[in-house]
């Protein structure tokens, strides 16, 4: 049994997420979770809002509340929109919680302790009328690189590049709109990556089986020089700065950030301490699997400065094995976007379609070897294609049928046959190759395989059909009809970690209750058996198809929606 520890990239505080957060970290790292439960794995699943920085301060000044009782406020809105998508973490955190300033302050204190950390004197904008220091969003101009009038001081929308807030031509604060703004020098905190280029790359060296994606997004960072990295911010939210002169200065986001992996984890073991212990997850851990899923900007942040910020601290801090990186899910073939209200949000997502269809859609089509384009035309075609027509109308049938024509009861009568070997033949290669994507972290193969599986079951039924063999040969209508509701057992053991709402509902018709149904290892006896008590309920509409012009509307409704 092997322990495995799973964490998602922490979704941002600033409001509710859209198919894209869920799409390229949550999702994969959920359905991941669960097939390694299925398999009998030690699972630890982790996530944790990520509550400090600029955007959240502004959303907060917009929203007109103190951050920290914004970020409350939003933590639970999160929790509660991923409790009704399934996700299921073992623990649920937050990063502006007491853990994750205690241990920022202890990485940090090891790598001053240990050279790694350096003062510098940086000429910062500041804001007369606003009183303070304007760092990253505080700061509104028109972007160097294209002329886009509304970038950010961080980041430019409009072309994407990275931006200082003193690149910006004729800024202007985000808070008052002054435009009297004045470069100050200011004290920061660099963390001197360029020292640690040996240890990261030995450590990038030693590890295997990343998508090819983040391979290459991590080596570019290190191959481009590794640049030391400002860790400080002229801020009051985060995580206050442990050293004289530093008053009313906190922790740059992305430095704590990540270090609320591990505050998660003392906060799992908090709740149970008799029983849980964190250190045993990442302290000198060798007997534990570690795997981060995030969508690739996140790349750089999880494949060196985390890393640098662990190994720098010359702790037996366990380290990420392996990064699953995704691209990026566009929306009708534009982007996601949270500033601009863009695309389909998951509060508005849960009152269009059950979350089971969500997840299944998303995770068929994870962006894995490039974008996937989502638009509604394709997801309804494609849900009611897999989940009504394959999944929901296999379960239907069959069980409809013994409830029909057997009471309930599964037919014991008649032996296996030729065709119940070929098909036992068939599945133990789709069960194998299934394990084998899980295991790659090839999230759209492995839902191929099941949709496949799913397809060889209805194929199967439709060949022998039990319905028609009945009036001739009732021994032989019970053996197929014995196989077909063992069929929807595998059908939906092998769908539960994408769609757990209905597999579980499904299992239960079965009499099988178990939090976690076991994955078939191979077809054989599973073919053949009948389900506890013997008794199976008759099925209600699994999923509702999408009447004809479902998708249109919602793209017409979309296109002007705002979150
Ligand atoms: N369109 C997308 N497709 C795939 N993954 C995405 C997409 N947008 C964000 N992600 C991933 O979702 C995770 C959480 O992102 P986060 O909450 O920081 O939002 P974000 O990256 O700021 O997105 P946005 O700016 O659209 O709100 C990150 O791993 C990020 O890479
Ligand atoms: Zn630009």
């Amino acid at each position: 049994m092997a322990k495995v520890l799973i964490t998602s990239a922490l979704p941002y505080i600033n409001g509710v997420k859209h198919l894209g957060n869920l799409a390229g970290s949550l999702l994969p790292a959920d359905i991941h979770a669960r097939f390694r439960r299925q398999i009998g794995d030690e699972v630890l699943f982790l996530c944790a809002t990520d509550e400090h920085g600029t955007p959240a301060e502004l959303a907060a000044a917009a929203a007109g509340l103190d951050v920290a009782a914004y970020c409350a406020r939003q933590h639970d809105v999160q929790a509660e929109i991923y409790r009704r998508f399934a996700l299921s973490f073992d623990h649920f955190d937050r990063s502006s919680g007491p853990r994750n300033h205690a241990l920022t302050r202890h990485f940090f204190e090891r790598l001053d302790a240990r050279g790694l950390i350096e003062e510098r004197v940086l000429s910062q904008v500041y804001s007369p009328t606003d009183g303070r220091f304007l760092p990253d969003r505080y700061v509104i101009g028109t972007c160097p690189h294209c002329g886009h009038g509304g970038a950010r001081g961080d980041q430019c929308e409009a072309c994407t590049r990275p931006l200082d807030p003193t690149d910006l031509i004729a800024p202007r604060s985000a808070l008052s709109g002054a435009a009297d703004l004045e470069h100050r020098p200011t004290r920061h905190l660099f963390l001197r990556q360029s020292a640690l280029v040996d240890v990261l790359e030995r450590w990038l060296g030693s590890r295997s089986g990343w998508p090819p994606l983040v391979t290459a997004i991590a080596r570019k960072w290190l191959d481009e020089g590794l640049r030391d990295r400002c860790i400080t911010r002229d801020l009051s939210w985060g995580v206050p700065v442990p050293r004289p002169g530093y008053e009313g200065k906190v922790f740059y986001v992305w430095f704590d950030a990540p270090i609320a992996y591990i505050a998660a984890t003392q906060g799992w073991a908090d709740a149970d301490p008799a029983r849980r212990d964190w250190r045993a997850w990442w302290w000198a851990a060798e007997d534990v699997e570690y795997l981060q899923f995030l969508g690739k900007d996140n790349v750089p942040f999880h494949a060196v400065s985390f890393p640098c910020t662990l190994l720098g601290s010359g702790e037996p801090w366990k380290t990420v094995d392996v990064i699953k990186g995704v691209n990026w899910l566009t929306y009708e073939g534009g982007k996601f976007s949270t500033s601009e209200g863009r695309g389909v949000f998951l509060d508005r997502a849960l009152e269009l379609a059950p979350a089971d269809s969500w997840r299944w859609w998303l995770a068929a089509n994870a962006p894995e070897g490039g974008d996937t384009d989502f638009s509604f035309q394709r997801f309804a075609a494609e849900v009611n294609h897999d989940l009504a027509d394959s999944f929901g109308n296999l379960v239907h049938r069959v069980l409809s049928f013994v409830a029909a024509r057997h009471g309930g009861l599964v037919p014991e009568a008649g032996e296996p046959a030729e065709p119940e070997h070929r098909l036992a033949l068939a599945l133990d290669r789709h069960l194998a190759a299934l394990r084998g994507h899980h295991r790659a972290l090839a999230l759209r193969r492995a839902a191929e395989e099941v949709r496949a599986i799913w397809r060889l079951a209805n194929t199967y039924l439709a060949a022998e059909a039990p319905w028609t063999v009945i009036r001739t040969d009732p021994d032989r209508a019970a053996a197929v009809l014995r196989a077909g509701v063992n069929l929807v057992r595998i059908a939906a053991a092998v769908a539960w970690p994408f769609i757990p709402d209905a597999a579980g509902r499904v299992l239960r018709l079965l009499g099988v209750d178990d939090a976690v149904p076991a994955l078939p290892e191979t077809s054989a006896a599973a073919l053949n058996r009948t389900v506890p008590g013997g008794r199976v309920a008759a099925p209600p509409i699994l999923f509702a198809k999408f009447p004809p012009g479902w998708a249109e509307v919602q793209s017409r409704t979309f296109a002007g929606a705002s979150p």
